[in-house]
């Protein structure tokens, strides 16, 4: 197996095992608060389902070559998710299931297509080849599962996908301003996040310094004191 193929088995793999937590929660519990500040499971749900929209719309823009948005605005963006918030369990489910299956046909298509180099242009305004849309879908994936508050963890996923995880949110962390460079090391690897001097260096399990790096819990890491990376 390919790291592609590594990757495509994991994506599929988690997006599996997050739809399938979501088969026995209740409305009730669709509208409980999830672990993202002023955010509802619904909210999560509903936004999880619409970044698989957005992402689809840039390997649209990739196979087309022609430039892509993920959202038309942040206002619109934040307006979807807020009025999708306010759905049943069965249309939360429904959405969650059906943009996860259109983001899969879209990214086979843009594999079998040869364009996996095309460049797009994520939200945050980084421009990356589409071939990384994979796990940025993941990252989308495994972290918001952990903030679902199901009990998910991020200690579940697999270690190619922690380690495709870890070099992603490294370099989206990494190009935060207010993100000091520091040296991630796990047993068997490390990495840097942001340039110059690392101020320090952050060990741990994999799970554990996503985690860190994200502001989730993964397990515990140590030579971070007093370093609170911003939000992801
Ligand atoms: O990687 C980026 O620059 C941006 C990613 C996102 O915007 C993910 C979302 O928060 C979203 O799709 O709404």
């Amino acid at each position: 197996m390919t790291a592609a193929d590594d990757l495509r088995a994991s994506l599929a793999h988690e997006t599996q095992h997050l739809l399938g937590a979501t088969i026995a929660v209740t409305d009730e519990q669709w509208h409980e608060p999830s672990s993202l500040p002023g955010w509802t499971r619904a909210h999560l749900a509903t936004h999880i389902a619409r970044n698989a929209d957005g992402l689809v719309r840039l390997i649209r823009g990739a196979l087309d070559g022609t430039p892509a948005q993920m959202y038309p605005s942040d206002e619109v963006r934040d307006a979807e998710i807020a009025e999708g918030a306010t759905r049943s369990g069965l249309e939360l489910q429904q959405d969650l299931d059906a943009s996860a299956g259109r983001f899969g046909q879209a990214f086979d298509e843009l594999a079998e297509s040869g364009r996996l180099d095309a460049v797009v242009t994520m939200r945050g305004g980084a421009e990356v080849p589409a071939g990384l849309l994979g796990v940025a879908r993941l990252g989308e994936v495994v972290l918001h599962h952990a903030d679902l508050a199901l009990g998910y963890s991020l200690t579940e996923a697999d270690g190619p996908a922690l380690q495709a995880l870890l070099e992603w949110a490294s370099r989206r962390m990494g190009r935060k301003p207010e993100m000091p460079p520091v040296l991630l090391r796990w047993e068997g690897g490390e990495l840097s996040v942001g340039e110059g001097e690392p101020t320090a260096v952050v060990e741990g399990t994999p799970a554990a310094l996503l985690g860190w790096l994200t502001g989730r819990d993964g397990g515990a890491v140590t030579g971070a004191d007093g370093i609170a990376p911003p939000p992801y």
